[in-house]
């Protein structure tokens, strides 16, 4: 197939690297210096000891997107209203893995052939213009908006997984209440993940924000979930979240695609959310903090 990734950031060249081994990749940047680097000297993969090179094409996405099979749009869902706009004129398939929820109602009027949602459960960290590192192997989980079970991405790439799932809404909201509880405590809190079930009251301030999410999203499953993200604490203890990375960098968050989507259902169905509008208001406030000290 020819793939085009579209956000030459961590999950874009981590995408870029893997899928490269069995499809023409073009790498979509947002920088043209960026896009001169990888057609010059390819995108270098890091994970554990190893390190790979791949040659592959990239080009300034304003330069426009060509007739892929397949387009990957891997910018942070804040940057989806920059690529918007293209992609009213593209027909070919369209895969999305951002965070959060508040993408659904932008992309689902989208001409494409199909539209995909994946969630993404590497970790990926971005070192240069080029070079990636595969700091978590884990699987992309895909969901079909429209043609549930078709797997355009069904190659079996080592390292590199896809599995998929059946109901698109179900898989982005399991995500969506794992990261609903963990960035923003541990953003406010500083801590790793971890620590949000290990110590008594950091715990107690999870259960209550968990309980108003439960509540807000009209969970079926209660117990279930709050067993899903208090296992993800224990397995990704000894991360930072990408919120709180976000926060101590002084860049901008997902918050309004994670926590502002719960705060738009609780409007919606006239739910309390006052604990979610708290932590939404500290995390925007925190945003602010950083821009201002720049
Ligand atoms: N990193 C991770 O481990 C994981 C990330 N995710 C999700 O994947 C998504 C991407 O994350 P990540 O890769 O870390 O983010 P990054 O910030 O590393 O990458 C985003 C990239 O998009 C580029 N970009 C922004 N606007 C445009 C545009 N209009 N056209 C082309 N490129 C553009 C940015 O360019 P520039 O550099 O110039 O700003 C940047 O290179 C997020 O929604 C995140 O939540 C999910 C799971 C794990
Ligand atoms: C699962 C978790 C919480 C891992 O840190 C994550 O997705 C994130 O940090 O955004």
């Amino acid at each position: 197939m020819n793939i085009g990734i579209v956000g030459g950031g961590a999950i874009g060249l981590l995408f870029a690297f893997y899928l490269s081994e069995r499809h023409s990749i073009t790498v979509y940047t947002n920088r043209s210096e960026q896009a001169e680097v990888i057609k010059d000297k390819g995108v270098r993969m890091i994970r554990g000891e190893t390190t790979l090179l791949r040659k592959m094409k990239a080009k300034p996405a304003t330069d426009g997107i060509s007739d892929e099979d397949l387009l990957i749009i891997t910018v942070k869902q804040y940057h989806l209203p920059s690529i918007l706009p293209a992609l009213y004129h593209f027909k070919g398939n369209l895969l999305f893995v951002q965070n959060g929820m508040s993408h659904i109602d932008q992309v689902k009027l989208l001409p494409a052939k199909e539209i995909i949602f994946g969630v993404v459960e590497h970790g990926a960290l971005i070192h240069n213009q080029n070079t990636v590192e595969h700091s978590g192997i884990g699987v992309t989980k895909l969901a079909s908006l429209k043609n549930p079970g078709r797997d355009l991405l069904a190659d079996d790439i080592p390292f590199f997984s896809f599995q998929i799932e059946p109901d698109y809404y179900n898989m982005l909201l399991k995500k969506l209440v794992v990261n609903a509880v963990i960035n923003p405590l541990t953003a406010l809190l500083r801590v790793e993940n971890g620590y949000l079930v290990k110590h008594d009251q950091f715990y107690n301030a999870f259960l209550l924000l968990f309980n108003e999410i439960a509540e807000v999203l009209e969970l079926s499953d209660r117990e279930g979930m709050q067993r899903h993200v208090e296992d993800i604490c224990r397995t990704t203890s000894k991360n930072r979240s990408s919120m709180l990375k976000d926060i101590e960098k002084g860049r901008q968050t997902e918050i309004d695609a994670i926590l502002g989507f719960v705060l738009s259902q609780a409007k919606e169905k006239s739910k309390n959310a006052k604990i979610a509008a708290m932590l939404y208001m500290l995390i925007k406030g925190k945003e602010q903090q950083g821009e201002e000290s720049l």
